[in-house]
């Protein structure tokens, strides 16, 4: 499904040029669930923004499926974004004011359906999460792990080809994480193509492999063992 053949990525600042790439080589398959490893630095974000579709700017090839991604221009890229992946944060980033139904139905209205025939799908993706009946709260009525969940289901809804979490238990409590980290096993149990960024190696082990970055290359690539 992804796959990426000799991506480099340099920032510019100032006038120079700061390498944080170097000849990455990453396939990952759909139903995989894959860990991306590394310390405060070492590229983990700047690659995932690749592999979402967030960032366009790099050199070597990105095939999804059989899409060559560096040939897609820029207004191609962000509807493709909206129908391949889901994106969850560490911070959950959901809008406060706007209720737990509302938030999840957000990619769906992105995708320009109309708000009144989505109630069901939202619904069907609470229960998946956990959160059944939690439609009409406000995010800020539920517990850091509740925000989460409510997350991941946004990040569900539109049905998408894989997920994209980003240090998802790093704002919550070790008991909370345990569990959000049960929910992503249940939901690639289920078929879900799951990509995990952290720096937790206790986090790494729950998944099914773990990719290592450390500045910018990957240093090991290995199955998880169970
Ligand atoms: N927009 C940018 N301009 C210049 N340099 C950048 C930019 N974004 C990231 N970098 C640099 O690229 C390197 C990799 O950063 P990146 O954020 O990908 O690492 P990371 O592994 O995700 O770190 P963290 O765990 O702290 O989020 C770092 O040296 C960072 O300072």
């Amino acid at each position: 499904m992804i796959n990426l053949k000799n991506i480099n990525k340099s920032y510019s600042q100032g006038g120079n040029q700061f390498h944080v790439l170097h000849d990455i080589n990453l396939a990952i398959d759909a139903g995989e669930y894959v860990s991306i490893i590394g310390q405060s630095g070492s590229g983990k974000s700047t690659l995932i923004n690749i592999i979402g579709f967030l960032d366009d700017q790099f050199e070597g090839e990105y095939q999804f499926n059989d899409t060559q991604i560096q040939t897609l221009k820029r207004a191609e890229l962000t509807p493709f974004r909206n129908a391949s992946v889901g994106f969850i944060f560490q911070n959950f980033k959901l809008i406060r004011t706007m209720s737990v139904s509302d938030n999840i139905a957000l990619p769906l209205l992105y995708a320009g359906e109309k708000r009144r025939q989505v109630q069901a799908r939202i619904d069907e993706q609470l229960t998946r999460v956990g959160l059944p009946g939690a439609g009409d709260k406000l995010p800020t009525a539920l517990s850091g792990g509740q925000q989460q969940r409510v997350s991941i289901a946004r990040a569900l809804v539109a049905n998408p080809s894989f997920l994209i979490a980003d240090e998802p238990t790093g704002a919550l409590d070790s008991r909370t994480s345990a569990e959000i980290m049960q929910l992503f096993k249940e939901l690639n149990d289920q078929g879900t193509t799951i990509i995990l960024v952290t720096h937790d190696p206790n986090v790494a082990a729950a998944t099914k492999r773990t990719v290592e970055i450390l500045d910018g290359r990957i240093i090991a690539d290995s199955e998880v063992s169970s």
